[in-house]
């Protein structure tokens, strides 16, 4: 899919790029650094993300877990006076880079938002809307994406009688799995989710965990949580940051019951933050 992104932006390659990856990396974020203006909120971080995995970012307010979440798919860009610096590798090509196709990049990378934001549309027009854009037309396929989509994103039996009607009408966490169902119709390789449960009842936030737990058999997820329990539940690994540092990054298991950082220990155990 990625090739879309190459050949609409005519990136020239400045790398290598077979020895890039460890085969199950999907993302390789090499000395990362966020600024906004003079104010560094991103340290110089490394890490790799894992393909088909859940991976949790955890640490107190502030730490720079969503300014690196808005990173990946360079959401940053729409921030004045936002810049990065260093390289977040995707299919060997530096997400950073100038030449980027930044809309083709967040139909790869998609992200849903803590507060479900559907359009004031239908539910149908939610998911069309992005596919009309991108150049489907036919009805047919929209409504084959649609009910894939929504059933992707286990909403299709909730609202298949009433795909015409409002988005508005339907519940909070309804809403949010609808976001999630629109951010799958453009066929997405890592899903970016920034608390995206906190808003919601505890029964619509375990349906949207038991969601993402399935999602990763098909996508990369990374997910912002503030809420330990969750990260603990739903993660496969887990990045621990604080101050704009990247403090320990590991299985979630490990991070959990046997963090190697005093800080992370303090840090789930609920003594700061
Ligand atoms: N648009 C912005 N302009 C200037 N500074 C910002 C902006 N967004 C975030 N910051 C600063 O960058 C730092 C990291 O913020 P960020 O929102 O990434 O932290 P966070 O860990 O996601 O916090 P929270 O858990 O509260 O959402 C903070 O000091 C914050 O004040």
């Amino acid at each position: 899919m990625l090739t879309a992104i190459k050949e609409r932006t005519n990136v020239e390659l400045p790398f290598q790029t077979t020895s890039v990856f460890q085969p199950e990396t999907i993302l390789a974020v090499k000395n990362l650094e966020i600024f906004y203006g003079e104010k560094r909120a991103v340290n110089g971080i490394s890490l790799d993300i894992e393909k088909n995995s859940v991976t949790a970012l955890i640490g107190p307010s502030g730490c720079g877990k969503s300014t690196f979440l808005r990173s990946i798919n360079r959401m940053n860009d729409l921030i004045p006076g936002a810049k990065a610096i260093g390289e977040i590798i995707y299919e060997d090509l530096n997400i950073l880079s100038e030449d980027i196709n930044v809309v083709a990049l967040r139909k790869e990378i998609g992200m849903v938002f803590q507060k479900p934001n559907p359009f004031p549309k239908s539910i149908y027009e939610n998911i069309t809307h992005g596919l009309k854009f991108a150049g489907i037309k036919k009805k047919s396929k929209l409504d084959e994406i649609v009910e894939e989509s929504l059933r992707k994103a286990a909403l299709w039996d909730e609202v298949k009688d009433r795909l015409h009607k409002s988005a508005l009408s339907l519940s909070g966490g309804q809403q949010q799995r609808l976001c999630i169902a629109r951010t799958i119709a453009m066929k997405p390789t890592v899903i970016l989710l920034d608390e995206p449960s906190s808003a919601l009842d505890p029964i619509s936030n375990a349906k949207v965990e038991d969601l993402i737990v399935d999602l990763k058999k098909e996508y990369s997820i990374i997910i912002v949580t503030h809420n330990m329990q969750q990260a603990s539940r739903i993660s496969d690994k887990t990045a621990f940051f604080l101050s704009g540092d990247l403090i320990e990054y590991d299985s979630t298991e490990t991070i959990f019951t046997n963090p190697s950082v005093k800080k992370t220990e303090e840090y789930i155990s609920g003594r700061f933050g």
